[in-house]
Formats: structure tokens, C-alpha cells, sequence
């Protein structure tokens, strides 16, 4: 029971603090004192059902629901074609990473274009937590951040971390400003385990040590000796790559960064650093020379860049259901082997003129795709680090494979767990064989049939189920999308715009 109430209190407490009262504040809504407001946030009162109630009304936000979580689910009348134009958001991936990198600098940061997902909310919610303001703009698509002198580390919503892998991109910015810290253990789908260890070494030469135990990450920070460090990345991977820019960001002297991820979020990560005053050559390749300052204080505003992720999902929409649809907004350098792989297969598309996005940095053009007959590749599909086929993106060759003439062989030799989840379209009438946990064959063409299917607990598979039910002939429910809102923003109303029938149901 402790255990739950300082659950409860946390949850207070972040959503006091979410709506910007103080505890006097609330107290004075509940018609009780501040000692007692301070007494639930520290878990060490008892609670009343009706006091809940209360607290969830003055926070618009329900503490606990009575009678077990609500899910979301889906129905969906498939074999429906779609029409019109649909933009691309700006990532996840890019948020959160910048999200991460606002507690290097002690000016205002400003981003724009912010995709409103569970994820970001996650990582607010951690912020808020440890002292630093968060605001959406009036419109809901901006956030402005201003991240105190100190921030307490003592108040971190523990919840929040864990539900998120990025948490331990917090690392990185941190350990320019402390040198003892704990962090949660990081969270996120399920996809297998996902190591963290590249993490700690690209983080030992700046001098960071870490034990684990109890759920949690102890920090400890030491003088690296050197000024200018040089580094060398054991994995390609996105988030290691951020972190290592992020602590080179915070120090005085230059750091060489080798096998570099060029991907799109660090990308983004690079052009916001540029804008706090940190100069990064090499951007867009395998080798980062960080020129870092101690101090970071400037203002600034940046407008976060489109997700190539979220294009594959819309390109892919248009696809299996044989629609022409426009995807505008698409990030054309990080979709490039993605559209020659389909080009192969037989995908006809045009592309728009390029055009720049509001970062004045990344190339966009707007793609049609048309109804095409399409046929399995010769070779295997499988991803590589930027510039190669992005592992984001090779779910959703699983379900374009499947409406395919001939057999593809599908595989993701990056996740542990990730192939597993599309066996799911078999329900729907794929032939899809998982050879072992890493391969998938999947035969083609699908006469696709309505069924009802359990969410994967992982995002994009989750998405590539939703995807097939458009393509399936007559009704299928989708149980539990909750994980879809981690990295699209309405993607079910969005995709009813363009003509999908798509209904949303609780329990
Ligand atoms: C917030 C964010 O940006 N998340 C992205 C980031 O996660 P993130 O950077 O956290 O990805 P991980 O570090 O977990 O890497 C994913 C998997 O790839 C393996 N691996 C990675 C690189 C490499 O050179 N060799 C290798 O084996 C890792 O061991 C792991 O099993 O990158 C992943 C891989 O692009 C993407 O799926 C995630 O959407
Ligand atoms: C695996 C993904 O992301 P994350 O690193 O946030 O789990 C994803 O976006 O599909």
C-alpha cells in the first residue's frame, strides 16, 4: 500500500505541476491545506475515493479510474480506397533527442512543430518534473523551454522514465553539470532487449561511470584530463550517437566522434547544437568534430524536421489499399532506398519539386504514389544504418510484401522481438512465416480478410496491423492501439481524412 500511494503521489504532483499550480493552490481547490497536499505528493496519506475524484477534477486530469484502465480500440471497414493529400509530421525521434539536448542551455529554447505523442508527453512530464518549465504555445505546436540554474534530480517522475527508452539520452547533457546523479532505468516497447551498454562507452572517455541496481542508474562523473577527446562508437546507433554529441556539446575542447550515426534525428540534433553556438563538422556522415563550450546560454528556435518514419506508414497506407494518394512533407534523403527498393517492386509514384522544410536544412518533396501491380523483390530486404533502409521502416515492408506476386524475404537482423509481432497478419490472411526470430517469408499476393486482432505491444507493428485491416475486405477490430499515440499524432484521424472508415471504441 505505500507503494501505491507514493505512485499516487507522483502522478499528483506531476499533474499539479503539468497544470502550472503551486500546492497552495491545489489545496485551496480541494478545500484542504498545502501540508495535506504535501502529505499526498510524498505518499503519506491515506486517500479517499471521493478525495481522488476531487483531485482528478481540479487537475482535469483522472488520478485512477475505477474498474481497470479504458483501452482504445479500433474497428475498421477495409478494402476501401483512399484519396487526397496527407502531410508528414515532424519525428519522435528528432523531439525527443532535442528535448534531451534543451537542458544543455541555459537560454530559452523554443521548438517548433512539435508532434503531440505520448512519447514527447513522456519526456515533458520527466522535465517538468525536475524543475524545468515546459509551455506549449496557444496553437498547441510549439514548446518553450527554460531549464532552472538547478535542476532536482531528487523529484524525477519515475513513472515517466521508465515508460521511455530516451531517458538515458539524459546522460548526456547531464554530465557536463553533475557529478552524481541517478536516473531511472529506461523503458519502451517491446521489441526485445535493447542493450545500453554502447551508451557507456561512448560516455566513458568523458569520464561518466555508471552501476545499476534497484531500478536505477548511478552517475558518477570524473575529470576526463584530456581537453580534446576522441571517440569511438562501438554501434552505429541514433540515440548513442545524440549522447555523445551532447556531452561534447558541454565542454570546452574539440571531440572527434567516429562511426557516427548521420540519421535524420541526429541531424536535427546537430542544426539545434549549431544554434546554441556549438560548431559540428561533419554532419551527415560517419565522423562529428564537436567544438563544445562549457557555457550554453543563448535563445533560440528551432523547427523540428519531418519524420521519414511517418511517411513510410502514409506511403504505405496508399499502398495496400492500390489508392493514389499524395504524402506531402516527405523527408526525401531519408526515404531514398526505402522508394528504390519499391521501385523495384513496382511501385509507380512521382515526385514533386524539392522544396525546404522550416529548419531550412532538410530536402522535401510531396509523393504520389498510383495503384500499381506489384511483384517480390529479387534480394532480401533488410535495414542498415542511415544511409541505408531505415529498421523503422522495414516493418511496413511486411505488409507491402504481402500484397505482392512471388515470396520476400524480410529480414531485421537489428531487433531481438520485432519480426515476431508481424506474424499477426496472418490473422488477417497473410502468408507470413517467421523462419526464425529475425526473418520473416512472406508470400504474396494476400486476398486480405477482416478479423479481430490484439495490438502488438510495439509501435510500428502495431501500425502495420492497421495498415493491413485497411487493405482486408469487410470489418476488423484492432484491440488496445493505446501504443500508437507513443509516435503518431491522431494517425486513425488522419487516415479517415483521406477516406479510411475507421471508429474509435472504448471498453
Ligand atoms: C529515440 C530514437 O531515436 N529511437 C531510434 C533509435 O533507438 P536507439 O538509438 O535507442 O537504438 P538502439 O541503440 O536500441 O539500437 C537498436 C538495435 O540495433 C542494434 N544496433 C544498432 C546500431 C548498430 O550499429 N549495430 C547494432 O547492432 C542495437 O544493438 C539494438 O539492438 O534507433 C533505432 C535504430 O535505428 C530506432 O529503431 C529507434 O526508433
Ligand atoms: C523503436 C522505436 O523507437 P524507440 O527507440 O522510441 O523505442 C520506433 O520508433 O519504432
Amino acid at each position: 500500500m505505500p507503494e501505491q500511494l507514493a505512485h499516487v503521489g507522483s502522478l499528483v504532483r506531476s499533474a499539479r505541476r503539468h497544470r502550472g499550480l503551486t500546492q497552495a493552490q491545489l489545496a485551496e481547490q480541494l478545500g484542504t491545506s498545502q501540508s495535506a497536499v504535501h502529505r499526498i505528493e510524498q505518499g503519506a496519506q491515506n486517500l479517499s475515493l471521493d478525495m481522488l475524484t476531487r483531485i482528478g477534477a481540479a487537475l482535469d486530469s483522472p488520478i485512477v479510474t475505477v474498474g481497470g484502465p479504458q483501452h482504445t480500440h479500433l474497428r475498421v471497414q477495409g478494402g476501401v480506397q483512399l484519396s487526397g493529400r496527407i502531410d508528414v509530421n515532424t519525428s519522435k525521434n528528432g523531439a525527443v533527442a532535442l528535448l534531451c539536448a534543451s537542458l544543455l542551455n541555459r537560454g530559452t529554447t523554443r521548438l517548433r512543430n512539435v508532434a503531440r505523442i505520448v512519447e514527447v508527453d513522456r519526456i515533458v512530464d520527466v522535465l517538468r518534473s525536475v524543475g524545468v518549465r515546459a509551455t506549449w504555445s496557444a496553437d498547441g505546436r510549439d514548446l518553450e523551454i527554460v531549464v532552472p540554474k538547478d535542476l532536482d534530480l531528487d523529484t524525477i517522475d519515475v513513472d515517466a522514465a521508465r515508460r521511455t527508452r530516451s531517458i538515458i539520452m539524459f546522460f548526456g547533457p547531464l554530465l557536463g553539470q553533475r557529478d552524481d546523479f541517478f536516473l531511472p532505468y529506461a523503458g519502451g516497447c517491446d521489441l526485445g532487449s535493447r542493450t545500453v551498454e554502447p551508451h557507456m562507452i561512448a560516455l566513458r572517455p568523458f569520464g561518466l561511470s555508471v552501476t545499476a541496481s534497484a531500478g536505477r542508474y548511478h552517475a558518477r562523473v570524473t575529470d576526463p584530463g584530456s581537453r580534446d577527446l576522441s571517440i569511438v562508437l562501438t554501434e552505429r546507433g541514433d540515440t548513442v550517437t545524440e549522447n555523445a554529441l551532447m556531452a561534447a556539446a558541454h565542454r570546452d575542447g574539440v571531440t572527434t566522434i567516429r562511426n557516427a550515426s548521420p540519421n535524420y534525428m541526429v541531424q536535427d540534433l546537430c542544426f539545434y547544437l549549431e544554434l546554441l553556438g556549438v560548431r559540428v563538422e561533419g554532419i551527415g556522415t560517419t565522423t562529428l568534430r564537436v567544438h563544445g563550450r562549457s557555457v550554453i546560454d543563448a535563445d533560440v528556435e528551432y523547427a523540428l524536421s519531418e519524420d521519414p518514419v511517418e511517411a513510410m506508414s502514409l506511403l504505405t497506407a496508399g499502398i495496400v489499399t492500390g489508392s493514389e494518394i499524395t504524402v506531402g512533407r516527405v523527408p526525401l534523403e531519408f526515404m531514398e532506398i526505402e522508394l528504390a527498393t519499391l521501385s523495384e517492386m513496382g511501385l509507380r509514384y512521382t515526385l514533386s519539386p524539392e522544396y525546404t522544410a522550416h529548419n531550412g536544412r532538410t530536402r522535401l518533396v510531396d509523393i504520389t504514389v498510383h495503384p500499381s501491380e506489384l511483384r517480390a523483390p529479387l534480394d532480401k530486404i533488410h535495414p542498415m544504418p542511415f544511409p541505408g533502409l531505415n529498421i523503422d521502416n522495414l516493418p511496413f515492408f511486411a505488409v507491402i510484401a504481402a500484397g505482392a506476386t512471388g515470396s520476400t524475404l524480410v529480414h531485421d537482423w537489428v531487433y531481438e522481438g520485432r519480426a515476431i509481432h508481424l506474424t499477426d497478419l496472418t490473422r488477417l490472411g497473410a502468408d507470413v512465416r517467421l523462419l526464425d526470430a529475425h526473418r520473416l517469408q512472406v508470400s504474396g499476393p494476400t486476398r486480405w480478410s477482416g478479423a479481430e486482432v490484439s495490438c502488438p505491444p510495439a509501435l510500428r507493428p502495431a501500425v502495420v496491423i492497421l495498415l493491413a485491416m485497411l487493405a482486408a475486405k469487410g470489418e476488423s477490430v484492432l484491440r488496445n492501439v493505446d501504443i500508437i499515440a507513443r509516435g503518431y499524432e491522431q494517425l486513425q484521424e488522419r487516415l479517415v481524412e483521406l477516406g479510411a472508415r475507421i471508429e474509435t471504441f472504448r471498453d
